[in-house]
C-alpha cells in the first residue's frame, strides 16, 4: 500500500459556541487552514506517530503488541465493526492513558484500535497549519484527518465503495472528497474522538470539519449546509494564550446547572443572535443592502461576545485586550470557539483600506497577539492516495 494523505480544515463559529453545547443553534464556516495527515504502512508490527507540533510528544513508536495486551482491548474492540462508530470503553481509555500521558493524545490510539483492531503497523505524520487549543477547532481536524485516513487504509465504506470513494477499474483518480455517506461516518467517529478531547463536544466541529463550508447546527437535527454567506470581511487574530476546550465547556455546563433561571435566557438570547444572523444573511440576497447587513452584524458580534464572557465566563484579559485595541479602529470582535484565551474574529469594515488593516495588524503585534491570514468556506475533508 503506498501512502494515504489527508487534509481536514479547522473552522470559526461565527455565532452560538457554548450555546450549542446547550441544545442551541450555532454557525461556524471552515477555514483555509488545514491540518494534513498521511499514514503509510511498515513491516514492524507497530504503530509510530509523529507530531512535529507537539514537541514534548514528538515520534514515538508504540509496538503493536504493548496495545493488544493492554487488559480490556479485547473486551473493547473484538466485536466491533468499522461501520458502526462507538463510544470508547472508559476503562481502556484509563489504560490508553498509561501509554501516552499527554492530554488528548490518547484520543489517537482509541480511533486507531477502534477503526483498525490493532491489526496493522503504520507510520502516521500529522501536523497542522492551524494554532492548537485556540478555538479554531485543530482538536475536530486532528480527529477528523485520523478517522479519513484510517476508514480509507482499512477500506472501510458506507457506501460499499463507490467510483466516488476508491479508484475503480474504470476511473484511474477517485474524487479526493469522499461521498456523502462516507464523510457522516468520518463525522460519526470523529465525533467519538471528540468527545474523549472536549468531555461534551456538540458535534459541531468535527461537522464542520467534514463537511466545509458552511453549516448550521444543533445538537438535536445535527449540521444544515448553509448555502450562502455574504463577503463579510474577517480578521483572526490569536491571543496566544492556550487553553483546553475541554475544561471551558465543562465550566459553563456547571455554571448552567447552577444557576439555570440566570444562564437558559443566555442560552435562548444566543439562539436568537444566531437566527437573526440567518435572517439578515437572507435580507442581503434579496435585498443587496451591505450597509444595513453589517450594522446588524456589528450589534450581533457585540452582544454574542458580551454574553459569552458576562454570562458564561469564558473571557480572558488578553481577549478583551483584542477587543479593545480592534473597536479604537472602529471595529467590532468576537471570541470564536470556546474562549478562556484562543482566537478572536473581527469583523473588518467595507471600505477598509489595506493601509489600515495593515495598522490593526500592528497595532495587535506589538500587544503580543498574532494576525492569521486565512479565508473561510474551505472544502471538507479531503483523501489523496
Ligand atoms: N497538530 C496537532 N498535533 C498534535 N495534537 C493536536 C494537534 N491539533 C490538535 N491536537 C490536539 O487537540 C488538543 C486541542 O484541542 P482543543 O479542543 O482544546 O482546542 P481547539 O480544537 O484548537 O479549539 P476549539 O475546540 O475551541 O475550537 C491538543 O491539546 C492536542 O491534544
Ligand atoms: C465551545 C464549543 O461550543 C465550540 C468549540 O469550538 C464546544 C462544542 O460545541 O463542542
Ligand atoms: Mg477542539
Amino acid at each position: 500500500m503506498s501512502s494515504i494523505t489527508a487534509t481536514a480544515p479547522g473552522k470559526i463559529i461565527l455565532f452560538g459556541e457554548h450555546a450549542v453545547v446547550q441544545g442551541k443553534t450555532a454557525i461556524a464556516t471552515s477555514l483555509s487552514l488545514r491540518t494534513k495527515i498521511t499514514l503509510v504502512e511498515n513491516q514492524r508490527d507497530s504503530l509510530v506517530l509523529d507530531l512535529p507540533d507537539l514537541p514534548e510528544f514528538g515520534k514515538r513508536e508504540f509496538s503493536l503488541d504493548s496495545i493488544r495486551n493492554l487488559p480490556s482491548f479485547k473486551e473493547s474492540v473484538e466485536k466491533l465493526d468499522g461501520l458502526v462508530p462507538t463510544e470508547c470503553n472508559p476503562k481502556f481509555i484509563s489504560e490508553l492513558n498509561q501509554l501516552i500521558d499527554i492530554k488528548g493524545l490518547h484520543t489517537f490510539l482509541f480511533l486507531f484500535c477502534y477503526i483498525t483492531k490493532c491489526t496493522r503497523g503504520f507510520d502516521i505524520h500529522l501536523s497542522s497549519q492551524l494554532p492548537i487549543g485556540s478555538g479554531l477547532g485543530s482538536s475536530a481536524s486532528f480527529c477528523v484527518g485520523i478517522c479519513a485516513v484510517l476508514l480509507k487504509a482499512f477500506n472501510i465504506y458506507a457506501c460499499g465503495g463507490c467510483g466516488q470513494c476508491c479508484k475503480t477499474d474504470n476511473s484511474v483518480q477517485a474524487s479526493e472528497q469522499p461521498c456523502l455517506p462516507q464523510l457522516l461516518l468520518i463525522n460519526q467517529w470523529s465525533l467519538q474522538g471528540e468527545k474523549i478531547m472536549h468531555g461534551t463536544p456538540s458535534g459541531i466541529d468535527n461537522a464542520v470539519s467534514t463537511l466545509g463550508k458552511a453549516l448550521t447546527f444543533t445538537r438535536k437535527d445535527g449540521y444544515k449546509p448553509l448555502n450562502y454567506i455574504p463577503p463579510l470581511g474577517i480578521l483572526i487574530t490569536d491571543t496566544k494564550v492556550s487553553r483546553s476546550a475541554k475544561v471551558l465547556v465543562e465550566g459553563v455546563i456547571q455554571r448552567q446547572k447552577k444557576y439555570p433561571t440566570l444562564i437558559d435566557p443566555v442560552s435562548n438570547l444566543i439562539e436568537q443572535i444566531s437566527n437573526d444572523c440567518l435572517q439578515s444573511f437572507t435580507k442581503y440576497q434579496n435585498d443587496n443592502d451591505f450597509q444595513s447587513l453589517q450594522e446588524t452584524m456589528e450589534l450581533l458580534f457585540d452582544m454574542n461576545h458580551h454574553l459569552l464572557v458576562g454570562g458564561y465566563g469564558v473571557g480572558h484579559f488578553a481577549i478583551d485586550k483584542v477587543v479593545s485595541i480592534t473597536k479604537s479602529h472602529g471595529l467590532h470582535s468576537k471570541l470564536t470557539g470556546a474562549g478562556g484565551g484562543g482566537c478572536v474574529i473581527t469583523l473588518l469594515k467595507p471600505g477598509f483600506t489595506q493601509e489600515q488593516i495593515n495598522q490593526l495588524k500592528l497595532d495587535l503585534k506589538n500587544a503580543g497577539f498574532e494576525s492569521l491570514e486565512a479565508t473561510v468556506g474551505d472544502i471538507g475533508v479531503s483523501i489523496t492516495y
